[in-house]
């Protein structure tokens, strides 16, 4: 097996509080995990806030640094990436999706601008007819076009719209990675298995494996091939994604679906088809 990411035993210190009174807050603890370059797959990180999900994220992007342990991505480690070519190409193919998609897009801008430089900083296009069929091509994989796209600012958009415009944006690179938080926290319910349901489809047509970090137990339960379970920095469970959320072992994972899910998965599967309709 190759790797496409791989952490390994990775931690996560910060210095909180004053001058007088600082004390460190691990954030995130010992945290391994692989994913297999030839399965793409959606791995899903879960866990209530203040978890560790999005300082997992950071590091998985380089936006952070571990404390201790190493962050692999092809082969590479991530925190030693520093010339702005080897950057530009990591982030090229591991890419980001964020939580709220009206701040992903300035609104005094037109959002085929974002597109459109996207498509220029990573593939290093100049020729506008290059440029456009790029955008095109990765606005086609998430159901749209440049032409309905093209000229519009982000308040003539909904949630939903707008989170598949940041998703196309993330696929112009062609990534191999991507890395979503929380990105269907800000859309509106009935709009949400429509993007989980994107990323199966962009995992099974274009091969590409997702990090969905998420503290959703439906659609985490829906879409995942593989889950783990983060509790105050812990990987408190970790496996098959239906095993785990189907048949919780850890009390904190327990509790997390009871909470959500019924235990009887009949039950929890009709609660989350009733999501899906
Ligand atoms: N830059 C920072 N400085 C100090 N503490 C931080 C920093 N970033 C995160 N933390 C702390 O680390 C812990 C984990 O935070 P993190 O954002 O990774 O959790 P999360 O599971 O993603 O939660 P949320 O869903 O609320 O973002 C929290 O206690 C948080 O307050």
């Amino acid at each position: 097996m190759s790797a496409l990411l791989e952490l390994q035993n990775v931690n996560k210190d910060y210095r909180i509080g004053g001058f007088f009174d600082s004390a460190t807050l691990r954030a995130v603890k010992n945290v391994s995990f692989t994913l297999d370059s030839s399965k793409p797959e959606i791995f899903t990180i879960v866990g209530e806030s203040g978890s560790g999900k999005t300082t997992t994220a950071r590091m998985i992007l380089g936006n952070e640094a571990p404390t201790s342990g190493t962050l692999r991505f092809m082969g590479q480690d991530i925190a030693a990436i520093h010339s702005r070519a080897d950057r530009l190409k990591f982030m090229a193919r591991a890419q980001p999706i964020f939580q709220n998609p009206f701040e992903a897009f300035n609104p005094l801008t037109t959002i085929d601008y974002f597109l459109f430089s996207t498509a220029k900083r990573f593939l290093g296009l100049r020729d506008k007819a290059a440029v456009d069929a790029a955008t095109d091509k990765a606005l086609n994989h998430v159901g749209l076009s440049l032409a309905e796209v093209r000229g519009r600012y982000s308040h003539e958009l909904s949630g939903g719209q707008l989170q598949r415009i940041a998703v196309a944006r993330a696929l112009i690179p062609e990534p191999k990675l991507i890395v979503a938080d929380e990105p269907v926290s800000m859309v509106d319910a009935s709009l949400r298995m429509s993007i989980v349901n994107l990323f199966r489809d962009l995992r099974d047509r274009l091969g590409v494996s997702i990090i969905y970090i998420t503290h959703d137990l439906s659609t985490a339960y829906y879409i995942s091939d593989r889950v783990i379970i983060m509790h105050r920095g812990d990987v408190v469970e970790a496996g098959v994604a239906q095993e785990v959320l189907g048949n919780p072992q850890h009390p904190y994972s327990r509790a997390l679906s009871q909470a959500v899910l019924p235990p009887d998965p009949e039950a929890a599967r009709k609660i989350i088809m009733a999501k899906i309709q």
